[in-house]
C-alpha cells in the first residue's frame, strides 16, 4: 500500500463565475444614493455592451408585480433599509440566466456584508472589478431632490436614513474590495460627459469590436 505522500493530488477544478454554462463578466456598480450609478450604468450599455441590473430597479419590479414580497420590499425603501439578501439574490440571478448577455452591471449590490457573502455563496460569481462612484453628500442631496422621478425614498427624511446605511453598511463592504485590489474608484462629483470620460478608460478593455 503506498504511503498518504505519494498518494496523487486529485485537484478539483472549481468552474469560476459560470451561470449554468455560460461564462459571466459581473461589475459591481457601487457609490451612495444619488452619486450617478444609474446614469453612468445606461452610458456604459450603450457604449460597451454590458447589461444592466439594477437591484432597486428589481426591488421596485417587484412591488409592481404584486409578489407576496411587495409590501414588505415597499415598507424597507420607504425606510432606507436593505432587503433579505435572498429576496434581491434570487432577482439579480433570475435576471442573469434569462438574459443572453455575458457581460452585467450590477449596480447597487452588495449593499452590504450579508449581501455580498451571500452572493458570492450562492452564486459561486466574484466581481471583475468594483466600480465606485464618490461623490460628497451635499451634492448626492442636491441631485435626489431634483431627480423628479416619484420614488418614494427620494425625500429628505429618507435620504439621511440611505446615506447612513450607505455610511455604515455599503461602505464596508467597498473596503473589502479595495483589501483586494478590486476598487476602481471614480470622482462622481464632476459633470455627467466628464465622469464618462473617467468610465470610459476603465471599460476600454471591453469595447464592443466593430
Ligand atoms: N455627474 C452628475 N452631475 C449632475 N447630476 C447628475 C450627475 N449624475 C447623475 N446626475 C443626476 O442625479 C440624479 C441621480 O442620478 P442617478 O439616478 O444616476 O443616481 P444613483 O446613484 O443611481 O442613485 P440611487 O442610488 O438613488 O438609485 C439624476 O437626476 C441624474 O440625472
Ligand atoms: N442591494 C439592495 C439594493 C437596494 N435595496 C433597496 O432599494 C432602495 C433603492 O435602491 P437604489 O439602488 O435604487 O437607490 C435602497 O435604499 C434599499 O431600500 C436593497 O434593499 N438592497
Ligand atoms: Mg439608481
Amino acid at each position: 500500500m503506498g504511503s498518504v505522500v505519494d498518494a496523487p493530488v486529485v485537484v478539483e477544478e472549481v468552474a469560476e463565475n459560470m451561470l449554468g454554462d455560460k461564462k459571466v463578466t459581473v461589475v459591481f456598480v457601487l457609490g451612495g444614493p444619488g452619486s450617478g450609478k444609474g446614469t453612468q450604468c445606461a452610458n456604459i450599455v450603450e457604449h460597451f455592451g454590458f447589461t444592466h441590473l439594477s437591484a432597486g430597479d428589481l426591488l421596485r419590479a417587484e412591488i409592481k408585480s404584486g409578489s407576496e414580497n411587495g409590501t414588505m420590499i415597499e415598507n424597507m425603501i420607504k425606510e432606507g433599509k436593505i432587503v433579505p439578501s435572498e429576496v434581491t439574490i434570487k432577482l439579480l440571478q433570475d435576471a442573469m440566466i434569462k438574459n443572453e448577455n455575458d457581460k452585467f452591471l450590477i449596480d447597487g449590490f452588495p449593499r452590504n456584508e450579508e449581501n455580498r457573502a451571500a452572493f458570492e455563496n450562492v452564486t459561486k460569481i466574484s466581481p471583475a472589478f468594483v466600480l465606485f462612484f464618490d461623490c460628497s453628500e451635499e451634492e448626492m442631496e442636491r441631485r435626489l431632490l431634483g431627480r423628479n422621478q416619484g420614488r418614494v425614498d427620494d425625500n429628505i427624511e429618507t435620504i439621511r436614513k440611505r446615506f447612513k446605511v450607505f455610511v455604515e453598511s455599503s461602505l464596508p463592504v467597498i473596503e473589502h474590495y479595495n483589501a483586494k485590489d478590486k476598487v476602481k474608484k471614480i470622482d462622481a462629483a464632476k459633470p455627467i460627459s466628464e465622469v464618462f470620460e473617467d468610465v470610459k478608460a476603465i471599460f476600454a478593455p471591453y469595447a464592443k469590436v466593430a
